[in-house]
Formats: structure tokens, C-alpha cells, sequence
């Protein structure tokens, strides 16, 4: 199950974001928002950042305009790593070095096509087990080590 939160600057490319999950039959939760009026990314990003700490989504995707608030926000959420991404070589490294648990996207920032893509490679790309990769994941949580 994935988690899709947006705000008002992200809701028309997370459209194009569901109809994609929808044609490749992959199951999700959409916390919202549900139109084009101006709302606040914090609500969205916390809505799909405890579904995926409770596990309820083992991923999300999360877009504002840029993708840069919704992002700040979830990562200050225990056990989430938000990635920003906007492009695949991030979206394939945020996976396999960061076992980022979420992405988010920029909808004024990033077309469709490319959009599609980065998410596409995100939910496609598992984690690489490396053991420098655990060892830094394990202090992002852990700054006393
Ligand atoms: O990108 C964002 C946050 O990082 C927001 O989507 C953006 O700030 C919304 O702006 P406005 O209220 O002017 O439409």
C-alpha cells in the first residue's frame, strides 16, 4: 500500500500520479487534499508520514509545488526519509543507499512524463542491504553514535 499526500501546488500532477497506480493495478491510500484550494502541506505530509511509521503504507509519495515543504516536514518524523527527487538517478540512490521510505516531488517543478518515471523507479528499486548503507541510516536516527 502506498501513502499519497499533496497540497494545492501538487494535487494535478498527483492525479496523473493515481492514474498511473491505478493502470499498474498497485493499491493506494490518498490522504488528500482533494482540489485545487489552497490548503496547508503539513497536514498531508504528517497524515502520510504516521501511515508509514505505523506501517499501515510501506511507502508514500508526497507532492507540494516544489516538493520541498512537504519533504522538510515529513523528515522530521521519526524513521522517515523523505527523498526530493526530480530525477531518476536520485529517485534509484535515495532507494538503494537511503532506504528512503518516501518521495516527494515537486508538481511546479517536474512534468508528468518525467514525474511518472521517478516514481516508477522509486517503487522498483529495492534496497541495496549494503552494510555502509545500514550503518548511516542507522545513525540518521542515532546522532549520539
Ligand atoms: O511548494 C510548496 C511548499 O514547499 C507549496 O506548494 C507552495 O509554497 C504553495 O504556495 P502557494 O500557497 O503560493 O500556492
Amino acid at each position: 500500500m502506498i501513502g499519497l499526500g499533496c497540497d494545492h501546488g501538487g494535487y494535478e500532477l498527483m492525479q496523473e500520479v493515481k492514474k498511473h497506480l491505478d493502470k499498474k493495478e498497485i493499491p493506494y491510500r490518498d490522504f488528500g487534499c482533494y482540489s485545487m484550494g489552497s490548503v496547508d502541506y503539513p497536514d498531508y505530509a504528517r497524515q502520510v508520514g504516521r501511515a508509514v511509521q505505523e506501517g499501515s503504507c510501506e511507502k508514500g509519495i508526497l507532492i507540494c509545488g516544489t516538493g520541498i515543504g512537504i519533504s522538510i516536514t515529513a523528515n522530521k518524523m521519526p524513521g522517515i526519509r523523505a527523498a526530493l527527487c526530480s530525477d531518476c538517478f536520485s529517485a534509484k540512490a535515495a532507494r538503494l543507499h537511503n532506504d528512503a521510505n518516501v518521495l516527494a516531488m515537486g508538481g511546479r517543478v517536474v512534468g508528468a512524463g518525467l514525474a511518472l518515471k521517478i516514481v516508477d523507479t522509486f517503487l522498483d528499486t529495492p534496497f541495496s542491504e549494503e552494510e555502509r548503507h545500514k550503518r548511516r541510516i542507522y545513525r540518521i536516527e542515532h546522532p549520539e553514535i
